[in-house]
């Protein structure tokens, strides 16, 4: 496997934001996670990146034990980019000052590679994510916010990672950018990307993801192939988000299937 969580707790003081999590996702495979908002999605996707600590579990990345790591060697790691966290807001994770192409290259440079060869590969990878090369000499505020995520995509590849997280990677774009965005990350799979995509859209994550994991209130309490998820969900909270999903369900959705089943969720409860 080329992520795999396993048994993860996180605490934010009294919040328990996490609570026995395990998901994995193989090169090559794409995994949706979702869960509305405050669900946890976020956490778990800081963790396995080293942001926040989990009280209990394990993260391995590559084979690699990750948990343990600390400061130095979760820089060491970073350097080596086998695992990029694509961040929620594109514009609050580039650096205002760096053009595009800067932005692009500087995991690369901090590698230690000659800048003329990581100047070569970010106009491959903007190519790739379809960025005009016009726009590398651009600062980000001179961008539109899809341009903005093609270029946080384009930097998160550039270290050619193993696992790469995107954290609600469309949910800012129109519909036709979507819809060219989500193309783009069906085809990083033939490269053997390992995808975690997560979205509070079940809509989004459908058409993209092999399996799909239910996220509800820190808990994963589904994870199956996706077909499975949107056709035959077993968890009432899964159930109710196939059911709130516009493009997943007729407008005619049996309105009264709907309360029935947060009626349910209410006498099961969270987690205590
Ligand atoms: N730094 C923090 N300090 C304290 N509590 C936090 C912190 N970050 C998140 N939380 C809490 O942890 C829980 C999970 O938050 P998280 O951001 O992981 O959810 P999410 O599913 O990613 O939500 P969203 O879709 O809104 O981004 C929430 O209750 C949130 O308030």
């Amino acid at each position: 496997m080329s992520l795999e969580v396993s048994n993860l707790d996180v605490h934010y003081g009294r919040t328990h934001a996490l609570r026995g999590a395990s998901l994995s996702v193989a090169a090559g495979e794409t995994v949706g996670l979702i869960g509305e908002t405050g669900s946890g999605k976020s956490t778990l996707a800081r963790a396995v990146v080293g942001l926040v600590r989990p009280s209990a579990g394990r993260v391995t990345v590559a084979g690699e034990d990750v948990t343990g790591y600390r400061g130095r060697r979760w820089r060491a790691l970073r350097r080596r980019g086998l695992v990029q966290y694509v961040f929620q807001d594109p514009l609050r994770s580039l650096d205002p000052d760096l053009t595009v192409e800067e932005s692009i290259v500087e995991p690369l440079l901090i590698q230690g590679r000659p800048r003329r060869a990581a100047a070569e590969r970010a106009r491959e990878l903007a190519a790739r994510v379809h960025l005009d090369e016009a726009l590398l000499s651009r600062l980000p505020g001179e961008l539109s916010g899809g341009q903005r995520q093609r270029v946080t995509v384009a930097r998160a590849l550039i270290t050619e990672p193993r696992v790469v997280i995107l954290d609600e990677p469309v949910s800012a774009l129109d519909a036709a950018t979507r819809v060219r965005a989500l193309e783009f990350f069906k085809q990083l799979r033939a490269s053997g990307t390992a995808l975690l995509f997560i979205s509070h859209d079940l809509g989004s994550v459908a058409g993209i993801a092999d399996r799909i994991a239910v996220l509800y209130q820190g808990e994963i309490v589904e994870t199956g192939p996706a077909r499975t998820i949107v056709n035959a969900a077993e968890h009432p909270y899964t159930r109710l988000l196939v059911g709130s999903a516009p493009t997943l369900r007729s407008a005619a959705a049996d309105r009264a299937e709907r309360e029935e089943l947060r009626a349910l969720l209410q006498t099961i409860g969270g987690p205590a």
